[in-house]
């Protein structure tokens, strides 16, 4: 489904931050992305999301070589992938329940035929009393919600999450960590980039641990 080949990342001519990384994230696998604070999870994330493109090694997404991928086939390649971005990136503008219908409403669809999920999934996450509100003024941990909760609702084939659980209490983060699992059980790839050794330990997984630009696998 994602696979990285030789894949190294440097910014700006600096030193390689990401060296010669190769491995697969199969079809409807869970795994964690780990390592020490700034050893490249997130950066990782934004090549695995096809935000970014390695400085050299190749990607490619859903069977598709993403060197060789045209403008317009990347952000239908990239409509296939949920992501959890550690800044949120709610837009302001819209209300917490329009945030999270986002992906559906850029897919074309109705409000008739998703409110009520939308509705559901914002109440099994907490904030089925802020769903009118503006992000603004949602907490840390609301908005990371919202961002988890967006990321999910069009069922992605991949979903991608920045430590989701880095601003909520444990008991949250367990139920957050079952929405994934859950989602994984309807065939959703899963990449969750986490310290939270805690996290890890409630529901065992594939662990894919970045040190020193180098990625060791343990399955
Ligand atoms: N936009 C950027 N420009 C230059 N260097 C960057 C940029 N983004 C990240 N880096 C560098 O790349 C390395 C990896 O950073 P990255 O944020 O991917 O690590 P991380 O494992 O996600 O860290 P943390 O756990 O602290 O969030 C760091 O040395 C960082 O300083």
């Amino acid at each position: 489904m994602l696979t990285m080949e030789n894949v190294g990342l440097r910014y700006d001519g600096g030193p390689e931050v990401l060296s010669d990384l190769s491995f697969d994230i199969e079809p409807r696998s869970f795994q964690y992305l780990t390592g020490p604070s700034g050893a490249g999870k997130t950066s990782m994330l934004k090549l695995m999301s096809l935000a970014m493109r390695p400085t050299r090694g190749g990607v490619t997404a859903f069977g598709k070589n993403t060197a060789r991928a045209s403008a317009r086939e990347i952000p239908a390649l990239r409509q296939r992938i949920g992501v959890v971005f550690q800044d949120f990136r709610l837009l302001d503008h819209l209300t917490t329940f329009e945030n999270v219908a986002l992906p559906l409403r850029v897919q074309g669809k109705d409000e008739s035929t998703y409110g009520a999920d939308v509705r559901e999934l914002l109440g099994w996450v907490g904030l089925g009393e802020r769903m009118y509100a503006m992000p603004p003024v949602l907490s840390g941990g609301e908005k990371q919600r919202a961002a988890i909760a967006r990321a999910v609702i069009g069922q992605p084939d991949l979903l991608l999450a920045d430590e989701p659980t880095g601003n909520v209490d444990p008991q949250l983060g367990r139920r957050l960590l079952r929405l994934f699992v859950e989602l994984n059980k309807l065939g959703t790839s899963i990449v969750i980039a986490t310290h939270d050794v805690l996290l890890m330990q409630q529901h065992q997984a594939r662990r894919l641990v970045l040190h020193d630009g180098q990625v060791q696998i343990y399955d």
